[in-house]
Order: C-alpha cells, then sequence, then structure tokens
C-alpha cells in the first residue's frame, strides 16, 4: 500500500475523497494487469470533461454555449434562463430522491428543446457560437484525450447535453479523436440547415442507464473491454456503464463541483473517487497514466 501511495501522491491530496482506499488500489491493480486492451472509458461532458467554473465565473454547459443573440432572441433567452433557474437547483438537490427529479429533468430538457427548435437554429452557426462561448475543458484536458486516442483506448463521451454542440468544443480544443464515440442529444437538421427537431430518445441527467442499456450495449469498439474507467458529476452518471457487458472492474470517479457540504455524503459513499472543487483533470490522468503504461503489452 505504501509502494503505491508513493506511485500515486495526486490520490493523497485533500481535494480527494474515498470511502475505500484499499477497494480503489485493488481496482487499479486490477486493470493494470488486465492492459489496455481490456479497458475502456465513459465519461460525462457538461462539468466533467469541461470546467464547472473559471476565475469565479460559471462555464457554459453545451446548452448554454447556444444562449447567444446570435442563435435566440431576447425573449426566447429570458425563457431558457428562467427554466435554468427554476431546474437546475432541482438537478443538484441533495434532498430529492432521483425518482423524484425525473418528471422536473424530462420538462426541462423538453421545454428548453422546444424552445430552441422555435428558434429555427442554423447548423452554420455554431461553429461561432462555441467561438464566442467561455466554454473550457478542464486543465490537463489534452494529455487526457491524446494519451487514450495514443494507446487506442476508446472513450465513450456519454452526454444528456447536446452532441452537435460538444463535438464542436472537442473539434476547436483539436481532441476530437477517432477513438471517440459520442452518445448524446443530437440535433436534426433539414435540406436548408435549419434545427426542425432532436433526434432519437431524450438523454436527460437521470436516465443515462436506460439509455446505455438501448444505444451503448451493441458498440463494437466498446465489446470485449470489461474494465471501466467512468468520470462523471452527477449520481446519474453512475449509470452510464449500465450497458457495459460482463463488467470486471468499474472504477468511478465523482467531479463535486456544486453545493459540496450538502452532496459530500452521498458522493462519496457512490463514487471510488471523489474530486473536490477540481478543474483539473490531474487524478483521472495519473491514473490512466498507471493503469496504460505499467502493462502496454497487452
Ligand atoms: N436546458 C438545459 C438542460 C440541461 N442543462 C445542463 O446540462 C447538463 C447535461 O449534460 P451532461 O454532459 O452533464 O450529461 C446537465 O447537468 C444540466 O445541468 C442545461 O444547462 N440546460
Amino acid at each position: 500500500t505504501v509502494l503505491f501511495l508513493v506511485q500515486i501522491p495526486e490520490l493523497a491530496k485533500c481535494s480527494v475523497l474515498m470511502r475505500e482506499r484499499a477497494k480503489v488500489e485493488e481496482k487499479i491493480q486490477a486493470m493494470q494487469c488486465a492492459g489496455l486492451s481490456r479497458l475502456q472509458v465513459i465519461s460525462d461532458f457538461d462539468m466533467t470533461l469541461t470546467r464547472f467554473a473559471h476565475n469565479g465565473i460559471r462555464v457554459p454547459t453545451t446548452h448554454i454555449i447556444l444562449n447567444n443573440k446570435l442563435l435566440l432572441s431576447e425573449d426566447c433567452l429570458k425563457k431558457i434562463r428562467e427554466l435554468h433557474n427554476t431546474f437546475y437547483p432541482v438537478e443538484i438537490d441533495a434532498n430529492m430522491t432521483t425518482e423524484e427529479k425525473l418528471p422536473h429533468m424530462v420538462e426541462w430538457w423538453n421545454n428548453s428543446h422546444k424552445l430552441l427548435i422555435q428558434q429555427k437554429i442554423r447548423k452554420d452557426l455554431l461553429f461561432q457560437a462555441v467561438t464566442e462561448s467561455n466554454v473550457m475543458l478542464r486543465d490537463g484536458y489534452k494529455a487526457f484525450f491524446d494519451h487514450l486516442y495514443e494507446q487506442r483506448v476508446p472513450l465513450l463521451v456519454f452526454s444528456a447535453g447536446i452532441g452537435d454542440v460538444l463535438e464542436e468544443v472537442m473539434r476547436q480544443n483539436h481532441v476530437f479523436h477517432p477513438n471517440i464515440h459520442v452518445v448524446s442529444n443530437y440535433m436534426d437538421f433539414d435540406d436548408t440547415g435549419v434545427l426542425q427537431a432532436f433526434e432519437g430518445q431524450l438523454i436527460h441527467t437521470f436516465n443515462k442507464g436506460e439509455v446505455a442499456v438501448s444505444q451503448t450495449a451493441g458498440l463494437k469498439q466498446m465489446q470485449g473491454r470489461p474494465n471501466v474507467l467512468l468520470l462523471g458529476d452527477s449520481l446519474g452518471d453512475l449509470t452510464m456503464a449500465d450497458g457495459v457487458a460482463e463488467p470486471q472492474n468499474i472504477l468511478t470517479i465523482g467531479f463535486l463541483n456544486d453545493q459540496v457540504e450538502e452532496r459530500k455524503k452521498s458522493y462519496v459513499n457512490s463514487f471510488d473517487i471523489v474530486l473536490v472543487e477540481d478543474e483539473t483533470m490531474d487524478v483521472p490522468n495519473v491514473i490512466l497514466r498507471n493503469i496504460l503504461t505499467l502493462r502496454d503489452d497487452k
């Protein structure tokens, strides 16, 4: 154990919480032994791969990136902000159960998507909306994406945000590599490039388990990879690996960004590792380096 802690000093930082350190060590060691050919990474996007805040200012989610006068009228911007002010507190409420939150999440996503469709958003303006936004990936993001790509480890980005927007964020940061598969809410544009609907089943924060079973279970590039590094910022993200066939070791890392004291206990009880107000990818990167470099012969 002492040797292990020397190898991963980042886990000793006070912003890193673990319910059972020994279990974390055991899982990492098992994943090291199995090698990279048995590994896949599943990550949420908003507030997990992106920062929560920068210099005290909230970083936009993929939905909020669209809150730009280029795309939305003043009236629509106001309505979208009102929806956010009503429903985000519900999403992160430490005293409500997931079942209690569910109908509110469906209402939030459906109403905001309806408003976006009414605005007839043009596909060719998404690039500019992302450029003009303050979206930022977490510090250390490049090493995270590049290392997985170089080592040919598949990365499933599983997001209740907007797929077209998060792809553009990764593209503009030069990390949208071919080993990435995205499952998210994609926009459906008509022949003239105007938003007319959203494709497929709606994904919100708390139905990722269902979506995993129906959409990610059959993904060819993820098959034969029973070891999972899972990254999220919501308890709903813990179900993102529900589509993995015969899982062996699932190491879960939760970013606790908001309502820290209220949610600390439930996060520590649910994720293997909890990172408190940590805007970096340092811990996932060091764990990946351990898993990927100790036995890279497979
Ligand atoms: N109209 C909305 C709906 C949701 N959000 C936020 O987006 C996040 C979803 O994306 P993940 O990549 O984290 O799955 C979710 O946590 C909501 O807070 C929003 O900003 N506007």
